[in-house]
């Protein structure tokens, strides 16, 4: 394990600003929230009262900032107890506590220069540009552009740390159904994560060849976590949550639509749910896959397990903070942990303050 003293750390950057996309925390503010989400994108109220309901069944409860606040006690104990010296600051998107007071609250305790770490681990518009444009947003109506920096941990889609509670919860689900006497052509391993417009896709990055970065990502850790937790067993990449107008084409096969395919072939008695596009339970995982899924599946008959997300698996927040200290220590590319052919992804340019930016000032304290 790489250490690093505190000294050097407080010369790099002041804070870590982990940073999510907030959820309701009830009823009330369920609407609220979908506004936000869907501000000036055109998302058709039909959908949004449908997707209340998600929201409205679980007590207008979404898991997420629970998981982000454990996540930040996680990652606040992983930093001591490798005696980084360096605070852990939370702000969302969507519901509070929002970027510009996060940023305002870092900014009056001292902490200008500050490391982002993006709870998206794969190359999207809303992993990685919405994100960036939230930053500058967020400086913009606080005025502290000129002061605050604030730079991004790179796209974590093969790092260790993500990838590994899912090899674990694979070979885990793997074993149970061959206790229960499924095996080989019994059982599909289903891959899935959030889908988005085709055109979004390609736009991830085109050198990617079709569906962009977004699935060529998406491909390579799939085939990692099957190779090295059911190997030999059939698998495919599915998708989940689409929204949007029905007329415009999104990354498919849905998960559903797969699974009633897979029924109608007729040998698979079992699937394998492997949600590894979130870091952790939010409420596509919890309605669209624990719900629907699961259901649609059963109502054909099979058995469908479905694999944790990492969420605080210590691997996860142990990675977290390697990919901080990649970039405290300024790790060579040739030295950054990545598991696949793409990686390691490259990091971002910075948001806010060239002057105030962490390499400049190194040393300064
Ligand atoms: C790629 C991707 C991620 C993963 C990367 C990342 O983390 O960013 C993600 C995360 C999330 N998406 C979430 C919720 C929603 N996303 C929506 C809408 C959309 N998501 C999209 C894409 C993604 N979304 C897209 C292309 C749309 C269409 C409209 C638009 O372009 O905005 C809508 C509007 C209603 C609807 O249309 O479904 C909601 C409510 C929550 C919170 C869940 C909770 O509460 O636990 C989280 C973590
Ligand atoms: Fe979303």
């Amino acid at each position: 394990m790489r250490t690093c003293g505190g000294a050097a750390v407080v010369a790099q950057y002041d804070a870590i600003l982990l940073s999510s996309f907030g959820g309701p925390e009830g009823q009330d503010e369920v609407i609220p929230f979908l506004r936000n989400v869907t501000a000036g994108r055109g998302i058709p109220d039909e959908r949004l009262e449908e997707v209340a309901t998600h929201y409205r069944h679980f007590g207008g409860v979404s898991p997420i900032n629970a998981q982000n606040r454990a996540l930040k006690a996680a990652l606040e104990a992983e930093l001591a107890a490798r005696g980084i010296a360096l605070p852990v600051y939370w702000g969302n998107r969507n519901t509070a506590p929002f970027f510009a007071d996060t940023v305002r609250e870092a900014h009056a305790a001292g902490d200008d220069r500050l490391l982002g770490l993006v709870t998206s681990a794969y190359t999207s518009y809303s992993g990685v540009q919405q994100y960036r444009e939230d930053f500058e947003q967020a400086l913009q109506t606080t005025g502290l552009g000129a002061q605050v920096a604030i730079d991004r941990i790179r796209e974590f889609f093969d790092h260790p740390g993500f990838v590994t509670p899912f090899v674990e919860g694979v070979g885990a689900a793997m074993r149970q159904l061959s206790q229960d006497g499924l095996v080989d052509d019994a059982v599909h391993v289903l891959y899935v994560t959030h889908s988005i417009p085709s055109t979004a896709a390609e736009e991830s990055g085109p050198e990617f060849g079709p569906g962009g970065a977004y699935v060529a990502q998406h491909l390579a850790v799939a085939r990692h976590i099957q190779e090295h937790a059911a190997p030999g067993t059939a698998w495919s990449l599915v998708y989940q949550s689409r929204s949007g107008d029905p007329r415009t084409p999104w990354l498919e096969p849905d998960i559903n639509d797969a699974i009633d395919d897979l029924a109608v072939a007729g040998a698979v008695k079992a699937v394998v749910i492997v949600p590894f596009g979130f870091i952790s339970d939010h409420m596509e995982v919890l309605w669209d896959l624990d719900n629907e899924a699961v259901a649609t599946a059963e109502g054909h008959g099979m058995v469908a397990l479905r694999v944790p997300t990492p969420s605080v698996h210590p691997a996860f927040v142990a990675g977290l903070i390697d990919l901080v200290l990649e970039r405290l220590n300024d790790v060579p590319d040739a030295e950054r942990s990545h598991l696949t052919e793409l990686g390691p992804w490259p990091d971002h340019a910075r948001v806010g303050a060239a002057d105030a930016a962490p390499d400049s000032v190194g040393g300064a304290e």
